[in-house]
């Protein structure tokens, strides 16, 4: 960071003026624009970007905007006044107009293009143009970068208009998503994970979208007829929007020798990443290659701790491809996704997501797009840096069973735990119909009696499985109560048990009300996110901490979905 953007920390933003006092761009400053971009951002049609790092864009503004929500522990970080989230230029700048911001924010923001593996095999159908030169940011657009209280963020609308990379479609995200995304991004933050962040929702009252849906009371797997929504703008911020998919597009093009300036620009955006999501832990005065193996030591580090997180609240990414997985190893992309309420350890929400990215395959999906992600890294090696990388990838699944045991150790309370003890327990739970979240926080209780727990089924245990249960519940409380400290152990297993997960049937009728205009569930779900592991009142207890009613199992747009935009 420059002395100049140190300075500028600790100021109070009242107003989008004091925020232009923040502004400090990097991306769009130290990378390369596409040559052949159109200077006045007006870029709104598919095309092919052959080269360069980014193509300047203006968002589209969506129609007759109204405030929906923002996220006050978000705004106390970066220092902004409460009150900011409800002034006219606040609003102006967030839904998409750019049209009058102050000096230096600039009057246009920024689209980015990338590439795509699905588990570790290159696509580029998903191109409209076959080459991979169409795919990217097709609804995203970044409209600035600040420094606040020491940190960069950069902030991106979803759902901002078309850009060369909206493949014909709409560049518009409908509100159902953006409450999605709005509400799942802080959640995760107050569950202690690393994830991109909301700043604000804005929604349209004038402009509405069709996508396929489900009509009410349908549990066919695909959508069943069109809904029409209106049209949202959420904005999310994190260090840098870069993923996988990003380097992997500058690396296909060293490898395919696209053109001469193809090594150049993915030195460049890897140093990018370096110094944008790695700056505090990477000596950026060690020379390239021992930067570069440092990087992927490092992001394998973030990406199996952020597993071992998502497998310990019951997170399903959906759809974890190298263009939904952020470059510095934090959660991205909550449209696909969802959490598991009944245990399965293929829970998978969105029906195109497949078995491969189920709940407890995602180690494995991980393992897969780190495997791309050192392979980008590779035409920058030598050969002895390769055989380092390929040493540090070679490594990848053992540190993850690591993480994840020790994740399942916190999980059950023990200083450590081996593999068969989780095994066993999850072999039990799968045949069982148990709630995840439900079975995990009231064993923090650390019951004496196995009885304790049946409130946490779906389906009463019985016979055999009932005799296993107790069983595995007997060895766990004694491996307990060796410890000793039973209180400590308690909560501390509260502190990474969450009471409070998401559930889809909770969340559906804020958004569906939020659609006629009333945001008022939404606000009391941020409340309910904002603390997963307190108790909270009794009325929040009897409404959320619930197992999922019986007509919600296999219905449409509820446990399961095929359209996350
Ligand atoms: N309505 C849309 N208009 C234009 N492009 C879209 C639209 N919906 C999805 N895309 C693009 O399709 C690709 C795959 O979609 P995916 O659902 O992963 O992305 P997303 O939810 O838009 O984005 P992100 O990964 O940025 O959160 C992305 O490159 C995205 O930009
Ligand atoms: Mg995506």
């Amino acid at each position: 960071m420059t002395t100049d953007a140190k300075a500028k920390q600790s100021i109070k933003v009242n107003s989008v003026n004091d925020m232009a006092r923040l502004v400090d761009y990097s991306l769009m400053d130290t990378l390369q624009c596409d040559p052949q971009a159109s200077a006045d951002g007006e870029e709104h049609n598919p095309r092919q970007v052959y080269s360069g790092h980014y193509v300047p864009v203006k968002p589209t503004p969506i129609g007759a905007a109204k405030y929906v929500a923002h996220s006050a522990t978000l705004f106390d970080e970066l220092g902004f006044a409460q009150s900011l989230a409800t002034t006219p230029e606040f609003a102006q700048l967030f839904t998409g107009d750019l049209s009058d911001v102050p000096a230096p924010i600039r009057p246009m923001g920024w689209a980015t293009g990338y590439a795509l593996s699905i588990y570790g095999t290159e696509y580029n159908q998903q191109c409209p143009f076959r080459t991979g030169n169409g795919y990217g940011d097709g609804r995203a657009i970044s409209v600035l970068e600040l420094v606040a209280n020491g940190k960069r963020w950069e902030m991106q609308l979803k759902g901002g208009g078309r850009t060369p990379y909206c493949r014909g479609a709409d560049g518009r995200a409908v509100l159902r998503s953006s409450v999605r995304e709005f509400l799942a991004q802080e959640y995760m933050h107050a569950l202690g994970i690393p994830t991109s962040r909301s700043l604000c929702l804005f929604a349209s009252t004038s402009e509405f979208v069709e996508r396929p849906w489900y009509s009410e009371n349908a549990y066919s797997e695909d959508p069943d007829t069109f809904v029409s929504n209106p049209v949202a703008i959420t904005t999310r911020v994190a260090p840098s929007f870069l993923r996988v998919g990003q380097l992997e597009l500058f690396s296909r093009r060293v490898r395919n020798n696209a053109h001469e300036s193809a090594r150049h620009e993915l030195e460049a955006i890897v140093a990018h990443l370096i110094e944008r999501e790695y700056a505090d832990v990477i000596d950026a005065t060690l020379d390239f290659t021992q930067q570069l193996i440092a990087l992927a030591r490092e992001y394998r580090s973030r990406l199996t701790k952020l597993m071992a997180n998502w497998i310990r609240v019951g997170y399903c990414q959906g759809n974890f491809n190298s263009d939904n997985c952020a470059g510095g190893g934090f959660t991205l992309d909550y449209g696909p996704f969802g959490f598991c309420e009944q245990f399965d350890p293929f829970f998978q929400p969105w029906t195109g997501g497949g078995d491969h990215f189920s709940f407890l395959n995602q180690p494995f999906a991980a393992e897969l797009n780190f495997a791309t992600f050192c392979s980008t890294l590779e035409p920058l090696l030598s050969p002895d840096g390769k055989a380092e990388l390929e040493d540090i990838r070679g490594a990848f699944s053992a540190e993850m069973e690591y993480e994840l045991n020790t994740m399942w150790a916190a999980k059950l309370g023990l200083i450590e735990v081996e593999s068969e003890f989780v095994l066993q327990l999850l072999k039990i739970m799968a045949k069982s119909s148990v709630d995840y979240t439900m079975f995990f926080r009231e064993l923090s209780f650390v019951p004496n009696a196995f009885d304790t727990l049946l409130k946490c089924f779906y389906h009463r245990p019985n016979g055999e499985r009932l005799a296993q249960w107790q069983a595995w519940f007997k060895t766990w409380r004694v491996r307990i109560e060796h410890q000793g400290d039973v209180a400590g152990i308690a909560a501390r297993m509260k502190e990474v048990n969450p009471k409070y997960t998401w559930r889809e049937w909770l969340v559906v009728p804020a958004y569906q009300q939020a659609a006629s205009g009333d945001y008022s569930l939404i606000a009391e779900l941020q409340q309910v996110f904002s603390d997963p592991y307190g108790e909270q009142t009794a009325e929040i207890e009897a409404k959320y901490y619930q197992l999922k009613p019986a007509e919600f199992f296999n219905a449409g747009g509820v446990s399961h979905y095929s359209c996350s935009s």
